[in-house]
């Protein structure tokens, strides 16, 4: 589904459902969207109390601005379909589907969804999915997976399920995530909707972080999923833009709407052509100043 309005999803912070503390205090780090985990970070027996707690945050706590997600348990578990029931009623923005396979999976999701919206009387439609694909065969129907629902907003690729899918482990250089992350990315892009890299599982290796941002931005990702509040500073600062971007892009947007005055879709600036795709990343740089607090509204630099 692509979004009237595309949101900024830099960071998207897991938090386990089964740490009070942490479900209190998860608004405050600054993520873009907060992941609350009934999955892989809760142990068996604490499924239900989980899933329970998950609830009375949603219910009680404030997120801010944040996008709230929850993952959920697998369509193949006796928790899945608790978990979905309970986090609609919630009122939860997305739910993110581990160990997505095929279409079908995201389409059981999408029933179950909507027969939860009929169940507790929330608007239909308002739920939206995501799929994290972690293994071979997820990644060879990502785009099918993709394209499943009107409300898919974004695939993620969970590399410490899939390198164990491909019989490796994740090394320094992520040479063995290069197919992965680019099939994701395109099968995102060619569904409109938002692609997140993996977790970096290193939490005192600041610069193996940003060499691993700096990578994914590159590629065109949408943000990281994150497992600590500590990687929040780090992967914004890679998507910062600079001072000079800034101002191209303030420059690009004010050629662009003179064009667009005079009835064209393209202009030249100091010698280099303005049209539709540059000024959508522009305003792209733009929207991501004013999220790292460079600019103000009116476009003005913030001192620091
Ligand atoms: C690693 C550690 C135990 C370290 O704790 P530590 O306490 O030593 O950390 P500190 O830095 O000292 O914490 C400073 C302050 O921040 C608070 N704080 C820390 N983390 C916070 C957080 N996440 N949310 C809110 N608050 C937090 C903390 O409470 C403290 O608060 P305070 O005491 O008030 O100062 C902790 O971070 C943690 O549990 N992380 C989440 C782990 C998790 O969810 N794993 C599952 C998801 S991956 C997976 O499943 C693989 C995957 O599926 C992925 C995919 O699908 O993409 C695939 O296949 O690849
Ligand atoms: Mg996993």
């Amino acid at each position: 589904m692509a979004e009237t309005e595309e949101r900024l999803r830099r960071t998207m912070m897991f938090v386990p459902g089964n740490n009070p503390a942490m479900l209190k205090d998860a608004g405050i780090y600054g993520a873009d969207a907060i992941m609350f985990d009934l999955e892989d970070a809760v142990s068996l027996a604490e499924k239900d109390a989980a899933r329970d707690l998950v609830y009375e945050a949603l219910q009680t706590v404030d997120y801010g601005d944040a996008e709230k997600v929850v993952r959920v348990n697998g369509t193949d578990t006796p928790f899945y379909k608790d978990d979905v029931r309970a986090m609609v009623k919630a009122g939860i923005d997305v739910i993110r589907l581990p160990k997505t396979e095929s279409a079908q999976m995201i389409q059981e999701l999408e029933k179950d969804v909507a027969a939860a919206e009929k169940e507790f009387d929330r608007t239909a439609g308002s739920t939206h999915l995501m799929a994290a694909i972690e293994s071979a065969k997820g990644v060879v129907n990502a785009v099918p997976i993709a394209t499943a629902s009107q409300r898919m907003i974004g695939i993620a690729l969970s590399a410490e399920d899939y390198t164990t899918d491909l019989k490796t482990h994740r090394y320094p250089d992520g040479r063995e995530l290069e197919y992965a992350r680019n099939v994701i990315l395109q099968a995102a892009r060619a569904a409109g909707i938002a692609a997140f890299d993996t977790v970096f599982t290193d939490l005192d290796d600041e610069a193996g972080l940003q060499r691993e941002t700096e990578y994914i931005h590159q590629l065109g990702f949408d943000g990281k999923s994150v497992i600590n509040p500590r990687q929040i500073s780090v992967i914004n600062a890679v998507y910062a833009p600079t001072k000079r971007e800034i101002q191209t892009a303030q420059m690009v947007m004010a050629a662009i709407d003179e064009a667009h005055e005079k009835g064209s879709g393209v202009i030249a600036l100091n010698g280099q052509m303005v049209d539709r795709p540059v000024a959508m990343r522009a305003q792209r740089v733009i929207k991501l100043a004013k999220a790292s607090h460079l600019i103000d509204e009116e476009g003005t630099f913030v001192e620091k």
